[in-house]
């Protein structure tokens, strides 16, 4: 691989923003593609994301487009930063654009619910000729951009494409580890969001530091156990993309998820919440699929019962942490490790 590459990031949002920038930034030739023309054009000659990241300049060299085939074209690596919900007709669209060796990696942290599909097997069905990854880890775009030292994940099988992510992301700012267990390091990545809705709902009833760590420490295990039975490697959730993200966004209200699960707690409804917050936040559509998965698989997982129970479910909060308290004793460590 020569040193410069040419990356095209897709979806226009905060996180895509922020990857492009950290890409151009490092002298690769980088486009960043949004659907909207009108966007593009305005981003692009105003050096600024306005909506998503006000106030952070482009970095200079950082093409901004609408043309999907201009942006992916001779692309040696694509990021897809387009939320779940849209990511396949994003994937479909691009495929006819890429060249044969491309390497296309999400960033997307969600399920696909029709076969609860990850973003990266919707990659590999999508294009199936092409090496595949996954960047997820504790990544505020919002302090990404502030220039945080940040640590992030490349999970992928080949080799190719975890050396490729390191080479073009790496910077004195930006440091990314690399993981062979793709499936564990996207489920981390979608379930701390359920998690993260939580701990901001718990935050907002006045929980204090005890309930906090016990919260945390018991999303972790029930994370593990899931993804465990998913066919991951529990050692996984150990890691910056296990852990490192669970930590992150169920203790700040950086977190899009943690903040909805704020206002749920302060006493608003579901679909004000969602509405009124202008951005993506996964985590409550992963509920929905996390559960019904949980349920056929017969993997317990009293937090995500329990929030499910709340949200849709009518339940009063009241009642089911007084169930979560006084349910079945049990064992506090289980993993078996690999
Ligand atoms: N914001 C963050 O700090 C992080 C976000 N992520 C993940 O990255 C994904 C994207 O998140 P954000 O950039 O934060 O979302 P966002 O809400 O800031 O932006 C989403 C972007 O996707 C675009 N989009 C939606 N549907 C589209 C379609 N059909 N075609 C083209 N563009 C479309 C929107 O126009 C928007 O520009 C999510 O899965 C999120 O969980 C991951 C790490 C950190
Ligand atoms: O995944 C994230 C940071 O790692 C961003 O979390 P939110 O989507 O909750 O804002």
């Amino acid at each position: 691989m020569s040193n410069k590459q040419q990356v095209a990031v897709l979806g226009g949002g905060s996180f895509g923003t922020a990857i492009a920038n950290i890409v151009a930034a490092n002298g690769h030739q980088t486009f960043l593609w949004m659907r909207d023309q009108e966007n593009a054009a305005r981003c692009q000659q105003s050096r600024e994301n306005e909506r998503y990241l006000p106030g952070v300049r482009l970095t200079e060299g950082l093409e901004v487009t609408a043309d999907l085939q201009r942006a992916a074209a001779a692309t040696d690596l694509v990021f897809v930063s387009i939320p779940s919900h849209s990511f396949r007709s994003v994937a479909r669209q691009l495929r006819p654009y890429l060249k044969s060796d491309a390497m296309v990696v999400s960033t997307a942290k969600g399920i696909e619910p029709e076969g609860f599909t990850l973003m990266s097997d919707i990659l590999l069905q999508e294009l199936p000729e092409h090496d595949i990854g996954v960047l997820s880890g504790p990544n505020f775009a919002k302090e990404i951009v502030a220039m945080q030292h940040t640590g992030s994940v490349i999970a992928s099988e080949s080799e190719r494409v975890c050396h490729a992510v390191q080479q073009i992301l790496r910077s004195e700012t930006f440091r990314v580890y690399a993981n062979t267990d793709r499936g564990g390091v996207e489920l981390g990545g979608a379930l701390k969001n359920i998690y993260a809705i939580i701990c901001g709902m718990a935050a907002a009833m006045g929980a204090g530091k005890n309930t906090q760590a016990m919260l945390l420490t018991r999303s972790l295990a029930e994370m593990g156990r899931f993804a465990g039975e998913m066919g991951a490697n529990p050692m996984t959730f150990l890691g910056l993309a296990g852990v490192g993200d669970l930590i992150l966004t169920c203790t700040s209200d950086l977190s899009r998820n943690y903040r909805v699960g704020y206002q749920l707690g302060q006493g608003e409804p579901l679909d004000a919440v969602v509405s009124g917050l202008g951005q993506v936040a996964e985590g409550v559509n992963t509920l929905h699929q996390v559960k019904q998965k949980a349920d056929e698989l017969g993997v317990y997982m009293p937090l995500v019962s329990g929030l499910y129970s709340i949200l849709f479910e009518r339940r009063a909060v009241a009642d089911v942490v007084r169930e979560l308290m006084l349910g079945e004793q049990s064992n506090d460590v289980e993993y078996r490790g690999a």
